[in-house]
């Protein structure tokens, strides 16, 4: 496949190399220093760039007829509007706000524990995330599809990185030098606590994914998820 890596940085960069691997070409690197680019002659698109940069790049793909995977984060109060474009062109469309199967496995565990915690008043539920310190935007978008997974199945209305209040889900953010990607989930009794986590020890697996998501969408037309990718949950 020809690929065009919409962001290279951290992890266009790992996503190149998987891509190499796996017998693909970059026919195409953007960054923020190429304004106009021609999409010509791509068969997939793959962005991981800005949260100002998304929704642009992934316009330019639709509007190109070009399949796009985006996982760039902090950009989804437009993904309705991405999605109804994609609907319009005939397009080909991902978002995942995590990539990896590690992560995507935690989250159907997260939705599953979440179902059994449903009215246990007695735990209190929070989130944690920590990453690298050049991340733009806080909570992650990982922590994010965490707390609407919790949000649909309990009584918490809303998440909050601000200290919770009556039916918010509290998030908290930390940034540490040169974490991939951390998150857990606590349920905290005044008897027991319970935990689960994910810890990515490398950027390796969000690239996988990608690059396994942009083999399945090519030739495809419609909105898809890293559920229909990998069929789990
Ligand atoms: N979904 C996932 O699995 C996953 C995993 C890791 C990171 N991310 C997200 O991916 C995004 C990128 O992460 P990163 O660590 O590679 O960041 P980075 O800062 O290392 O790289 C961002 C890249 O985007 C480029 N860029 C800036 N403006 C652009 C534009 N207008 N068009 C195209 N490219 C532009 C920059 O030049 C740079 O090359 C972030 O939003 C991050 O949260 C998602
Ligand atoms: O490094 C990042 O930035 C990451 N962003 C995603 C998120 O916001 O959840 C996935 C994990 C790494």
């Amino acid at each position: 496949m020809k690929i065009a890596l919409l962001g290279y940085g951290k992890m266009g960069k790992v996503i190149e190399g998987i891509a190499i691997q796996r017998g693909h070409s970059i026919v195409l690197k953007v960054t923020s220093q190429d304004k106009n680019y021609n999409l010509a002659d791509v068969d997939v698109a793959i962005d991981f760039s800005t949260p100002e940069s998304a929704v642009d790049n992934i316009t330019n793909c639709l509007m190109n007829n070009v399949p796009v995977i985006s996982g760039t984060t902090g950009w989804l109060a437009n993904y309705n509007k991405m999605v109804e474009l994609c609907h319009e062109k005939n397009g080909a469309f991902i978002y995942a706000s995590n990539f990896s199967l590690g992560v995507n496995i935690f989250f159907e565990l997260n939705k599953t524990l979440s179902k059994l915690m449903k009215g246990l008043p007695q735990y209190s539920t929070s989130i944690e995330e920590i990453h690298h310190t050049q991340k733009l935007d806080a909570p992650s978008g990982t922590a994010i599809s965490l707390a609407n997974d919790i949000i649909t199945n309990s009584e918490y209305k809303n998440w909050t990185l601000e200290t919770p209040k009556n039916n918010e889900l509290g998030i908290t953010a930390k940034r540490i030098e040169n974490v991939p990607g951390t998150h857990e989930i606590t349920y905290e009794s005044s008897v027991d606590t319970i935990q689960i986590k994910h810890t990515a020890h490398n950027r390796d697996g969000f690239a996988l994914g990608a690059v396994i998501a942009a083999e399945w969408i090519v030739g495809k037309h419609g909105i898809f998820t890293m559920k229909d990718v990998l069929n789990i949950g």
